[in-house]
């Protein structure tokens, strides 16, 4: 399977070693990451995210889930743009799908996309307990020829208000290939892990894991296409591991 799930990752979590990558954040310390989840006062109809992070906590490759505060960010941009028609590229066990499913309206939908059904299926009890499961669409599968299936169909083209992608850095560039058509003009993408453990900006003499290095030139290669392309306005947050936000305006 492609994606950052690679490699020493795991490994190198369970030796003690690189101990910054243990909650996939920018932040600067362990400490403040507790600190937000602590102070984190959840709705009751959200206590299932905390549900599904402790489940997913459990998972070996955990730290590929987005974290809390990111789940926090896109459940309130969601709302906040009134999404309604939504596609989501990489699940897992379902975190950042179930903090979008709760912000969508009881007749809102989520094309939700990912090679993996066995992980999706380990968190869909909780989002079934949360009255959210009608509102996701979940194929297995890469998620590019699904993208280009929709397109087949004039009637898909602008007819999503809010894209995620968070699958594999390889395919990005092509992603927003097609995720551009798809979305509404003023609807907005979202692409996460964008600044990469921070290593975008590093010389290669920066010790990083081997998957960290290997994905960052895609990583780099996307930020410098979104940076340039004109049917886009940008956002680009160092929320998580780096979010970038785009709007597209024509
Ligand atoms: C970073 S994880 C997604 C995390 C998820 N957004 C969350 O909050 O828990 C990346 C996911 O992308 C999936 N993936 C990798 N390559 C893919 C592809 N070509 N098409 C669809 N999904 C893919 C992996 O199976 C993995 O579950």
């Amino acid at each position: 399977m492609a994606s950052d799930k690679e490699d020493d990752a795991p490994k190198s979590q369970a030796s003690g070693e690189y101990k910054d990558l243990s909650h996939k954040s920018l932040l600067r310390s362990d400490a403040l990451y507790q600190y937000i989840l602590e102070t984190s006062v959840y709705p009751k109809e959200h206590q299932c995210l905390k549900e599904l992070r402790d489940l997913t906590e459990k998972h070996p490759w955990s730290i590929t889930a987005v974290p809390a505060d990111e789940g926090q960010f896109l459940n309130m941009l969601v709302k906040l743009i009134n999404a309604k028609n939504t596609i989501e590229i990489g699940v897992f066990t379902g975190y950042s799908l179930l903090a979008t499913a709760l912000a969508l309206p009881q007749d809102g939908k989520i094309l939700a996309l990912d090679v993996n059904r066995g992980d999706y299926e380990l968190g869909l009890p909780v989002i079934e307990k949360a009255g959210v499961a009608h509102k996701i669409d979940f194929r297995e599968g890469p998620a590019l020829p699904v993208l280009d299936q929709l397109l087949t169909d004039e009637k898909n083209k602008g007819a999503f208000d809010f894209i995620f992608v968070d699958a594999d850095k390889e395919n990005y560039l092509n992603y927003h290939r097609r995720t551009i058509e798809l979305v509404k003009v003023e609807g907005v993408i979202a692409y996460d892990n964008t600044l990469w453990y921070g290593s975008v900006v590093d010389t290669s003499e920066v010790p990083h894991l081997d998957y960290i290095k290997r994905l960052r030139g895609f990583v780099q290669e996307l930020n410098k296409a979104l940076a340039l392309d004109s049917r886009i306005e940008i956002c680009q947050l160092s929320i998580g591991d780096g979010i970038t936000l785009c709007r597209r305006i024509s």
